[in-house]
């Protein structure tokens, strides 16, 4: 089945074949260089995990990427380009990346149907509150996506009574309900048990085989699924490699990543670290 958005504007939908372009990007938070003269690029349609220890800067780059951070100007030039374009509307532009985080899935634990959640992906808001119009086709839209995620039967059901991984597909259903051009995933597995965390992966493979560009941001090898092919390490605000997965998923590179002595394992198509 191939889902597609029904007469919905997608506003700022541009032709680059570069989903992102960042030259010489430098975020100070708080004093210190969180993002320190970073450059990437990553093409419409590329798959990419993005790997680093705890608070090496990947959230930070996300949150550049999606206009929440900014950074400074640069003496080299600074490039912070998205689907081609420097300036964006975020609202726009967050619905064209579509966004799962752990603390997106945080703010809601509260009392939305699975159905709203999905609606919400339509107004970028938390819910759907009396001044949303909800169209019919907004409506057939979000049954196609649960359909799609296979969670139609959760519909009804309360955010805040689901298990991790239901919760987390409702989530993949509020970003691909506006056909993203991209789906943005942090830390996406973090407390799925294993069952879960199969059929989630399986999911993400199903979104990336309909052609959208698949950004996971992890510190666990186990979450990157075969079709990501490209892998970037980023360490102390910078990037440490940036490749073919296959040439970057080496025991010299995680060990000095993470500045301890690591196996990395493949198994079935899959990586796993040893320590
Ligand atoms: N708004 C902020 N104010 C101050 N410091 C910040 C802010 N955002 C990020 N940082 C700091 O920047 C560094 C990188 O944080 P970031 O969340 O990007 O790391 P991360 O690689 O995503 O880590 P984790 O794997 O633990 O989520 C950390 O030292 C963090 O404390």
């Amino acid at each position: 089945m191939i889902i597609m958005a029904q007469n919905i504007d997608l506003q700022g939908k541009t032709n680059s074949p570069f989903l992102l372009e960042m030259k010489n990007v430098t975020v100070v938070k708080s004093g210190k260089k969180i993002l320190d003269s970073l450059s990437l690029s990553i093409e419409q349609g590329e798959h990419v995990a993005i790997i680093g220890p705890n608070g090496s800067g990947k959230s930070s780059l996300i949150k550049t990427f999606t206009k929440e951070y900014y950074p400074l100007a640069s003496a080299d030039g600074l490039v912070l380009n998205i689907m081609g374009k420097g300036t964006w509307n975020v609202f726009e532009l967050r619905k064209l990346l579509g966004i799962v985080s752990g603390d997106l899935q945080q703010t809601y634990c509260r009392e939305v149907s699975v159905l709203d959640v999905v609606l919400s992906g339509f107004f970028s808001s938390i819910g759907i509150y009396y001044n949303h119009e909800v169209t019919p086709e907004m409506k057939s839209r979000a049954w196609e996506v649960l359909k799609f995620l296979e969670i139609s039967h959760l519909a009804d059901r309360m955010m805040s009574e689901l298990s991790s991984g239901e919760a987390r597909r409702a989530l993949i259903g509020r970003a691909l309900v506006h056909d993203p051009q991209a789906l943005i995933l942090d830390e996406p597995a973090n407390s799925l048990d294993l069952k879960a965390l199969h059929s989630f992966r399986e999911c993400i493979r199903k979104i990336a085989g309909l052609g959208k560009s698949v950004i996971l941001v992890t510190h666990n090898l186990e979450d990157i699924i075969p079709e990501i092919n490209r892998v970037v390490l980023i360490k102390d605000g910078k990037i440490f490699r940036d490749g073919k997965k296959e040439e970057i998923l080496t025991d010299e590179n995680l060990s000095e990543l993470f500045s301890l002595p690591v196996e990395v394992l493949k198994i079935n198509g899959y990586y796993t670290a040893v320590v």
